[in-house]
Parts: C-alpha cells; structure tokens; sequence
C-alpha cells in the first residue's frame, strides 16, 4: 500500500511586495523518495520552502508536512532545513556550529561521523562566514541532518560545490531517501535532478506547469529542454 505523502501543498497564494510570487501552487513529496522543484530564477521555490516551514505564511491554501499544518512544533522537530543562506551563523567554528545544532535534538546523529561523510573538518578553526561557499554549504547541509529528520528541505544544496563535493552529497541524499527519508530539494542543476529525483515538479511565475518522474518527462527532450519548454525567462 502506498504511504501517506510526507508533504502536501494544496493551491498555495503568496503576495509579497504587491508581487503574486505563488499563485496556486500545489504538488507534493512521499516518503522514501527525492521530490525536485525546479524553476527559473525568482520563480517562487525559496518563497515555497518558507511557507513549508511555516516562516511565512500562504495567503491561501494549505500545506500539511508529515501530517500536521506548516509550522506545527510537532512538525517541525521532525524536519530538517537547508536554507539558501545563513548569515546569522557568521563567527561559528564548524564543530562548535555541529555540536550546537546537534544538542538541540534528543536523538542527534553523530556529529564526527556526519561530518566524515560530508567531508567537513571540525577540527578547522575558520569562522564559518571566512569558510568557502562550497563548505558553509556543507555545514548547511549537515546542520539540516543532524536532527536525523524524516522530510529534509534543501534549497540548492550543491550551489557552490565542486564536483567532489558534489557527488558526496549526492551520495548522502540518495541514502537518504533509500532510508525512508521525504527529501526535498530546490535546484537549477538539471544534472541532479535527472540524477537523484524520483518526482520532478516544474514550477514557472508560482505555479507547478509539468510535473512526472524523470523518465517519463524525458521520453522525447533532455530535462533541459522540457525545462526550457515550459518556464520563461526571468524578467
Ligand atoms: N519580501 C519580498 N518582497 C517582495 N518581493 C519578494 C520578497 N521575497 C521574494 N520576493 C520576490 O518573489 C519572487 C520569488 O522569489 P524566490 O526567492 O522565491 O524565487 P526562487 O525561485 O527561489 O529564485 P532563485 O532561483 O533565484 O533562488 C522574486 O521575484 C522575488 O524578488
């Protein structure tokens, strides 16, 4: 019998600024599987991860993220972010910034471990904002897993990585997803969505335009090019 989604967003209105960012969106992400949500730039996937975590809400619509509305304490504990930017972790050694995230949770990963496999060395004495991109986005990335969450929200999480990088944390989210995980990321990457998703949701100007596995959207074009098809340019 198939499970319940992990993630539901039903019919999503956002107005930011005068601006309609989400108009109607609505898709959803299961359990076990890599859920990608692409989109031109500005095409509303960070207004999107916002509203899942409950860090803005819809003007209209729903969303239920392991069973419970957006933003529900309940929820949340149980879900991990990897946001586009954190700034506010600017003067954090990387194992001070581990262990900190790793105490707030009852049932932590191991920090040492977590961060062999993502490739991070706690023992660097780097501030996190003097760290490269490709490693703050590292820390990102383990600082959403540490919480052994079971729906992982990542926003671009390989923006700025090198190809080693790259394939480790690709690594990491495909097992993760094969652990029973909901995983979903945003990315303009279409190598890794055609790489790690199960589901593909294309968005344009706040609403979903195509949606399917990767085989099925790339019977007759590359990814890019439904991509291509279907989305506009950013203004
Ligand atoms: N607080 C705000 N006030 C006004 N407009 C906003 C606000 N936040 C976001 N927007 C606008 O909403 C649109 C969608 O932004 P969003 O960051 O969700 O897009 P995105 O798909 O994540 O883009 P990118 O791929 O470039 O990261 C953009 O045009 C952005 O300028």
């Amino acid at each position: 019998m198939p499970s319940s989604p992990a993630l539901i967003s039903s019919g999503l209105e956002v107005t930011l600024g005068g601006r309609d960012v989400l108009r109607g969106l609505s898709f959803e992400a299961q359990p076990g599987a890599v859920t990608a949500l692409l989109g031109p730039n500005g095409a509303g996937k960070t207004t999107t991860v916002r509203v899942l975590t409950g860090l803005l809400r819809a003007d209209a619509g729903t969303v239920t993220t392991l069973g419970l509305p957006a933003g529900h304490p309940d929820a949340l504990a149980r879900i991990g972010l990897m946001p586009q930017a954190t700034g506010a972790w600017s003067g954090v050694r990387p194992g001070e910034l581990l262990r900190y995230l790793a105490s707030l949770y009852a049932h932590p990963q191991p920090v040492e471990a977590l961060a062999e496999r993502i490739g991070i060395d706690l023992s660097l004495k780097t501030p996190y904002r003097r760290l490269s991109g490709g490693q703050q986005q590292a820390i990102n990335l383990a600082g959403a897993l540490v919480g052994r969450p079971e729906l992982v929200l990542l926003d671009e999480p390989t923006a700025g990585m090198d190809p080693h990088a790259r394939r480790r944390a690709w690594a990491l989210i495909r097992d993760l997803a094969d652990a029973g995980v909901a995983v979903l990321l945003t990315t303009h990457a279409m190598d890794e969505a055609a790489e790690l998703a199960d589901h593909v949701w294309i968005m344009d100007a706040g609403r979903v335009v195509i949606d399917g596995t990767v085989p099925d959207l790339t019977r007759d074009a590359s990814l890019e090019d439904v991509f291509l098809a279907h989305t506009t340019e950013a203004p």
